[in-house]
């Protein structure tokens, strides 16, 4: 009875909103098409198969209305982009307009320090300070490079797995591979090589907090009342927080004791020193708040960021090409002759096609984050309201037939011979990493991480299927968009 009550109240109330928006903008462009005349009606639709759900019915609602549409899941309206020279347009055109990002939602505002990160900052000074910050002082290629011993170190730890594991015995990938990226970014980020109780702690309290996002998604949506009838969840979501501090928090500090010591002892003799991200998060000063420097919250919640951004997306992305190896030998094969002799962190040719086809057929994120718009602006026709929301559809720019032939095909010789701007800079044709101005700035460092072991766990091992466990592509909304079946195969050492 109640839950009616709701439901009824809500129709009525967004139907008002409607209208009276409807007739606001009647002078002005229409917004985007949008397929419910009864706003939420369609959404309930979604909502009730969960967050999966809302690609297959955006798939059918931009065959319908085409490629860029508006859905109003809360009062802001959401448009969602289909189309690559849309989004080139928006992106890269008129690139500063849409650089913003959404006020966050309670929940991400808390994780994010009141968006005091990079991923959820607003387009301006303290967005720019953070972000150059790491693209110049973490980043960089130079800095890149001084990293190799870390990634030698995490390919003997990965090694040493598979061959305690065995090649009778089939394993899942996966979960060694979130082990290695964490090992590795956890190291970029603290500095020292920990011990692996510590990498697996850190590891343990990341990936809780972004797997539990979608249960504690709810409570954003109308936070005085939850915290009154869902109160013991808004708890389990405090409590997961404070877990988190309590196992970054130490780390942090001690790094920042180090660095003290280190500014102490300058000018005598320097024992080898690898700048960690800490480090270059101590000395900041945020620009719009008198020059106050950031303090341990806004530092958890920037380390929080680098190791998610840089571990689940990396891991999975890896996950989906080796099951892609271990489905096609001849493509498996095909790769281990060309990497076989090669020494050194250059990628070949090949090397690089597997890897772009991977990251077009199976982009980690089907969406890029949701970006907003600076000013009342018009895309394809259509108004752009500066309080809307704007998302870019990765997954369906990537696999649109108009611009790739046969596109749910694993095919790496479409990249042999021809030169793909991955940036879209000059062009979308496929935007896994976003494009523009909110690009992804862990690109290269994921390209280098995404080539280095691939090529490096094929020319090691030959990767086999096994009967009762056939690499099955489904995909699973988690974090990232990963195997619903995760690749389970036998690591066989090559001779
Ligand atoms: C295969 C690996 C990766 C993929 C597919 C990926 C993908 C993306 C995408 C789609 C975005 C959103 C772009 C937008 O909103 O327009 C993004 C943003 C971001 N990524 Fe990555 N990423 C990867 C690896 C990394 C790494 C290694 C790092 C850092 C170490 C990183 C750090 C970030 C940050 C900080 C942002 C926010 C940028 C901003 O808002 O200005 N990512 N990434």
């Amino acid at each position: 009875m109640e839950i009616w009550l709701v439901i009824l109240s809500s129709i009525f109330v967004s139907l008002l909103v409607h209208l009276l928006v409807r007739r606001r903008n009647s002078s002005s462009l229409p917004l985007p098409p949008d397929p419910n005349f009864f706003p939420f009606i369609g959404t309930i639709h979604w909502l009730r198969q969960g967050l999966g759900g809302l690609n297959s019915y955006l798939h059918s609602v931009h065959h319908r209305l085409g490629p860029i549409i508006t859905l109003r899941i809360t009062s802001r309206p959401a448009i969602f982009v289909a189309n690559h020279s849309l989004a080139h347009q928006a992106l890269i055109l008129n690139g500063a307009v849409f650089a913003d990002r959404p006020p966050a939602a309670p929940i991400s505002k808390i994780i994010t320090s009141n968006q005091h990160n990079i991923s959820s900052g607003s387009y301006g000074p303290t967005w720019r300070l953070l972000r150059r910050n790491l693209t110049s002082e973490i980043l960089h290629p130079s800095r890149v490079r001084s990293y190799s011993h870390a990634r030698r170190w995490v390919l003997e730890i990965l090694f040493d797995r598979f061959r305690k594991h065995g090649s009778e015995e089939p394993m899942v990938l996966v979960d060694h591979l979130h082990y290695a990226m964490f090992a590795l970014l956890v190291l970029m980020c603290f500095g020292d090589k920990l011990d692996e109780k510590q990498i697996k702690e850190v590891e343990f309290v990341q990936r809780r907090l972004i797997l539990s996002l979608a249960r504690f998604n709810i409570l954003n949506l109308w936070p005085k009342l939850t915290k009154l009838i869902m109160w013991k969840r808004w708890e389990e979501f405090y409590q997961v927080r404070r877990e988190q501090e309590e196992v970054l928090l130490p780390l942090i500090r001690a790094r920042k004791k180090m660095v003290q010591e280190r500014k102490k002892k300058l000018g005598e003799e320097e024992e080898e020193y690898v700048q960690s991200y800490v480090d270059t998060l101590l000395d900041l000063e945020l620009p719009e708040e008198e020059k106050r420097k950031l303090n341990e919250d806004e530092i958890v919640s920037l380390c929080s960021e680098f190791l998610n951004g840089g571990t689940d997306t990396t891991a999975t992305a890896l996950q989906w090409i080796m099951a892609n190896l271990v489905k096609s030998p001849e493509i498996q094969e095909r790769l281990h002759e060309e990497v076989k002799g090669v020494e050194g962190e250059e990628a070949p040719p090949y090397l690089k096609a597997v890897v772009l086809e991977g990251l077009r057929r199976h982009p980690p994120g089907h969406f890029v984050l949701p970006h907003s718009v600076t000013e009342d602006t018009v895309l394809g026709g259509y108004k752009v309201p500066k309080k809307g929301t704007i998302n870019f559809m990765v997954a369906e720019i990537g696999r649109d037939p108009e611009v790739w032939k046969e596109p749910m095909e694993f095919k790496p010789e479409r990249f042999m011979g021809e030169e793909v701007d991955i940036t879209g800079s000059r062009g979308i044709k496929m935007m896994p990493f976003g494009a523009g101005r909110r690009i992804c700035p862990g690109i290269g460092l994921a390209m280098l991480h995404l080539e280095y072991y691939v090529a490096n766990m094929v020319k090691e091992f030959e990767w086999k299927e096994v009967p009762e466990h056939q690499v099955d592509l489904t995909e699973k909304l988690e974090f990232t968009v990963v195997m619903k079946h995760p690749l389970k195969a036998r690591a066989v050492p090559r001779t």
